[in-house]
């Protein structure tokens, strides 16, 4: 498989370069070249199978010829064998068409752990290859950063600069971050936004001072290779529930747009899905894009729910790449318009092709309700992101017999304070995660400045 920049102009990769890589130099995001297709019997053929077993599956086609079929099965086995939960991804249901799809059983409580345990492996696979080193720079609203950590702490050819919205993220989630102690691990909180940390990200893969003396590597969803693992627990999901043979519903909680645009690879490679619910907070930009066409970016709002606190989210350059014809020149234009103005509206095409989707914005009554709701009437204790997806999904009117899958994102125990307060609640923290207000904490501060970040990074990157 080749894969393609969605602004046109950067040299085409295969899957271990588009891993390493990150993003693409036009700054734009890579795709594969062409979505893989599985028919029905094939999809029927998958039922029953264990999770790292399905995984390589799905993901194959997508990794061509950068593994071979057993390496990947051993890899996913390796990466899912480190989950609390045999099912990895286990799927409870809550009342006659509401079901909970739980991605938290990873190392540290949220669904990145599906991704990053096994992006963690295949940087390792890939850098042994040429002996090369790796200095990853990322940004976090919360999850992605702990996950990304505890799948490089410690590695010998990777080190790792998170940049995260300092007082912006809950205690655990900081916790799970800072008190990694390994050598290979820089924690960094901006005094800014989300949406701040993440343009900084952006500016250093595109800044030669800098990709000059190291090889920058991306652990957030703009590297395909998260998105593409995290195809897999639609399919496991939608299989347990009767695909091929029935359609489901995905509501998603949503910020960056890479969990629900993995959902949109799974219906493009073949899965039935009857519809993708984008499911936001207040900051709502998916939501106006989706339902108005103006994809125009506020301030970030903080709200109960940090990891979902983004303006600009960068995985919908890939939705709408893919369902506006592909036009990478028209998709470069209408991005660098959008960068210079943080405003743009969707095209005819783009508005028509996104049709499975659908959206709903959730304030905080909202996210109590449910969060209430699934408490009272089905026994279960839920985060604040979880609970949004769950209002949207409650909200959908669908035909009888068509379930609705809420994507469970966090444990409830990242976000103490706010389930107790919707729901009376304090949920129990983890014991793979017991100890963490004992630990020691390291970070530093800086201002919401690149050039203090870049400093920063080239004064202690190895
Ligand atoms: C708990 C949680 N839910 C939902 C989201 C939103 O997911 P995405 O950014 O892939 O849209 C995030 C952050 O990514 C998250 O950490
Ligand atoms: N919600 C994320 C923000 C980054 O999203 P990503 O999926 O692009 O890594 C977080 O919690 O860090």
């Amino acid at each position: 498989m080749r894969y393609i920049s969605t602004r046109g102009t950067a040299p085409t990769l295969d899957f271990a370069e588009v891993t390493l890589a990150g993003l693409a130099s036009d700054g734009g995001l890579y795709v594969p070249e062409h979505w893989p297709q599985f028919s029905s019997a094939e999809i029927a053929a998958m039922r029953g199978l264990p999770y790292a077993e399905l995984a390589a599956r799905v993901m194959q086609p997508f990794v061509g010829e950068s593994l071979t079929p057993d390496r990947l099965r051993e890899l996913c086995e390796q990466a899912y064998g480190r989950f609390a939960h045999c099912a990895v991804t286990p799927l409870k249901q809550l009342d006659e068409s509401q079901w909970l799809l739980e991605l938290f059983h990873g190392p540290t409580l949220a669904f990145k752990d599906v991704a990053l345990q096994l992006l963690g492996l295949l940087f390792e696979e890939f850098l042994a290859r040429d002996e090369s080193r790796l200095t990853i720079v990322g940004a976090t609203s919360g999850d992605t950063g702990s996950a990304a950590i505890d799948a490089v702490a410690g590695r010998d050819n990777v080190e790792i600069f998170m940049l995260h919205p300092s007082g912006r993220v809950s205690d655990v989630q900081r916790r799970q971050m800072t008190t990694v102690l390994a050598p290979n691990v820089h924690n960094i909180a901006i005094d800014g936004s989300f949406d701040d940390a993440q343009a900084m990200v952006k500016r250093i893969f595109a800044d030669a001072e800098v990709t000059g003396r190291h090889r920058i590597g991306a652990v957030n969803s703009i590297n395909w290779a998260r998105l593409m693992a995290q195809i897999v627990y639609y399919f496991a999901a939608a299989l347990q529930l009767g695909a091929p043979d029935r359609k489901v519903a995905f509501s998603v909680p949503t910020g960056n747009f890479g969990d629900v645009f993995a959902g949109h690879v799974a219906a493009r490679m073949g899965l039935p899905i009857e519809r993708l619910v984008v499911a936001t907070n207040v900051n709502d930009i998916l939501h106006r894009a989706l339902s108005e066409g103006d994809y125009s970016a506020g301030e970030v709002t903080p709200t109960a729910a940090p990891s979902m606190d983004i303006q600009v989210s960068s995985n919908f350059e890939r939705l709408l790449f893919d369902v506006g014809g592909r036009d990478g020149m028209a998709m470069g234009e209408q991005m660098r318009g959008f960068e210079g103005s943080r405003a743009m509206l969707l095209t005819e095409a783009q508005r028509a092709g996104a049709g499975l989707f659908t959206s709903v914005r959730a304030d905080a009554d909202d996210m109590a309700r449910a969060m209430r709701w699934a408490c009272e009437e089905a026994g279960e204790v839920i985060d604040p992101h979880t609970a949004i997806g769950l209002h949207a999904a409650r909200q959908q009117d669908l035909a009888p017999g068509v379930p609705v899958v809420t994507l469970a994102t966090a444990h409830p125990a990242k976000f103490r304070d706010a389930v107790e307060r919707a729901t009376g609640m304090r949920p129990y923290l983890p014991t793979r995660v017991g100890d963490l207000f004992a630990r020691e904490e390291r970070l530093v501060e800086l201002p919401g400045d690149y050039d203090a970040v870049k400093a920063h990074i080239l004064e202690h990157a190895a």
